[in-house]
């Protein structure tokens, strides 16, 4: 009898790397997950290790082989996702990273960003990438590097350095050093590509002052970009069959395959992805334009919004404020009190991120009476993650005039059923919470898979996608509103805490 086969997913976050083996039913097999240290060169400097992402990515692999007790032959194919925008450059002829990582957290090409809105770039940078002008994106971060590491501009202009974000960095490793390639997805997010005409764009090449021949070949999400030996020379070799960025790949995990469906990951921060179809739709709201996923020769566009601050904020509730011991505390503080009782927390610690775009706004408590105690701020907090989502979906309808039928939603904070109840009270829209909360892993293994018949098609999917529950909105129209209302209060004052002028 011929052996089962699988396809290994892997998911190279912020925070750590992992490798999730699934079978043909999308069952989740077996998984493993290895942490890597974050660097913090300088306050809002963010980098990684390249070649710890890489050691501990490949851990994952063969420990998650091992864990499921199957072969590498076994594996039907391999689909990457990873962590978007993060910035590597290295070597090609040594495979040696020149600098680390530079994180899609990191701030320091805040100026950069700055000189070229003065210059007037920055309805360009929309209209042909579908982006902000914002130091997020790998554009700046490339640019710094080969600004500031030693001869790197000669090397990069002799045709020595590569570019890779990271599913680049991981392909290239695993296939050594034969394969330098991205998928539409990634490139989408370097404000370097041109998202209508699906290539790298000249004139944003130009404004970073980047050459073009660092810059990977673009490709589809789901098609076989080449193999990796696992077990050495000798070894099986295995098809890389799908990439695709963490948050396109969670949608697609998801099965919102169709123009208008929706999904929100609640993690460190939050993300929320709308597929608008085969039309890329500009956003006047603060939102991005970004693509969902390219596949069978056809590209799949979404509106995006992030959230800087999701589950962090109840990170810092737990190690800043001490108010809590684990981040699941949150659900049973917030159940005991009714309300809110007009106390609002705004988690603009970082600014705030989309739809607002204000790196000066902080982070602020109003609303405090002499009742108020913890329970009041932990909800609040809770609170505050609904409404910043409530935020995206307001300016995503707006832009795609798209009235949402449904959220489906995943994340480590999705495990929080008060969280997921308001958030359904005040979008008055259900909410959707899978059986396998691991949608941005399913998401890039269903792209392996589909690109080696592993799975035939998207119809072939659709009984694997099985709910856990649907939070389903309480109807009460007049507490919506008037909630809402005090939440934006509360952030206009957030916003006028802090000023440059300072
Ligand atoms: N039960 C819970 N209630 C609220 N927040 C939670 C809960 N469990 C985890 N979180 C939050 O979710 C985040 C972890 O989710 P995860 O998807 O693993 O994040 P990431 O992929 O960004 O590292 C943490 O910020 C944590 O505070
Ligand atoms: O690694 P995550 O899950 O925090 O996701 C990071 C995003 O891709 C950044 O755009």
């Amino acid at each position: 009898m011929a052996k089962a086969t699988y396809i290994v997913a892997l998911d190279q976050g912020t925070t750590s790397s992992r490798a999730i083996v699934f079978n043909q039913q999308a069952e989740l097999v077996a998984s493993a997950q290895r942490e890597f240290s974050q660097i913090y060169p300088q306050p809002g400097w963010v980098e990684h290790d390249p070649m710890e992402i890489w050691a501990s990515q490949s851990a994952c692999l063969t420990e998650v082989l091992a864990k499921a007790g199957i072969a590498s032959e076994q594996v039907a194919a391999i689909g990457i996702t990873n962590q978007r925008e993060t910035t590597i450059v290295w070597n090609k002829h040594t495979g040696q990273p020149i600098y680390n990582a530079i994180v899609w957290q990191c701030r320091r090409t805040t100026e950069y960003c700055e000189r070229l809105r003065e210059q007037g770039w920055q309805d360009y940078i929309k209209q042909a990438s579908g982006l902000q002008l914002d130091a997020y994106f790998s554009g700046t971060k490339l640019q710094w590097i080969l600004d500031n590491v030693e001869g790197a501009r000669q090397k990069a202009e002799a045709g020595d350095l590569l570019f890779g974000t990271v599913d680049s960095w991981l392909l290239w490793k695993l296939t050594n050093g034969r394969v330098h390639v991205t998928d539409y997805t990634n490139a989408s997010r370097t404000m370097m590509f041109n998202i209508h005409r699906l290539e790298w764009d000249d004139k944003l090449l130009a404004m970073l002052n980047i050459p073009k021949q660092m810059l990977p070949e673009v490709r589809s999400c789901s098609e076989v970009y080449g193999k990796t030996n696992i077990g050495g020379r000798g070894g099986t070799r295995i098809p890389i069959a799908g990439i695709a960025g963490d948050q396109q790949a969670a949608l697609f995990g998801q099965q919102c395959f169709a123009s208008g469906m929706a999904k929100n990951t609640y993690g460190t921060g939050c993300f929320l992805l709308m597929n608008t179809g085969e039309q890329a739709v500009p956003s006047t709201h603060g939102l991005l334009t970004t693509i969902a996923f390219g596949l069978h020769g056809k590209v799949h566009y979404a509106l995006e919004g992030s959230v800087f601050m999701g589950g962090a904020t109840i990170q810092w509730l737990r190690d800043e404020l001490g108010l809590i011991r684990d981040a699941a505390d949150t659900e049973y503080f917030a159940t005991k009190v009714d309300d809110c009782a007009g106390v609002y927390l705004i988690p603009a610690f970082v600014g705030l991120g989309a739809p607002y775009w204000d790196p000066y706004a902080r982070g602020t408590i109003v609303g405090l009476s002499r009742g108020s105690n913890r329970n009041h701020i932990i909800r609040a907090a809770l609170e505050s993650i609904a409404y910043q989502s409530r935020d995206l979906l307001e300016a995503m309808q707006a832009d795609a005039n798209i009235a949402l039928s449904q959220l489906r939603v995943d994340g480590g904070a999705v495990a929080n059923d008060f969280l997921l109840q308001f958030q359904a009270d005040t979008l008055a829209t259900e909410v959707l919470r899978p059986a396998l909360i691991e949608s941005t892993a399913l998401g890039a293994a269903y792209l392996a898979g589909l690109a080696v018949g592993y799975w035939p098609d998207l119809d072939s999917l659709a009984a694997h996608h099985q709910a856990d529950r649907c939070f389903v909105p309480d109807g009460d129209e007049a507490k919506r509103q008037r909630l809402y209302q005090g939440w934006k209060q509360a952030l206009e004052g957030s916003r006028r805490c802090y000023h440059p002028q300072d």
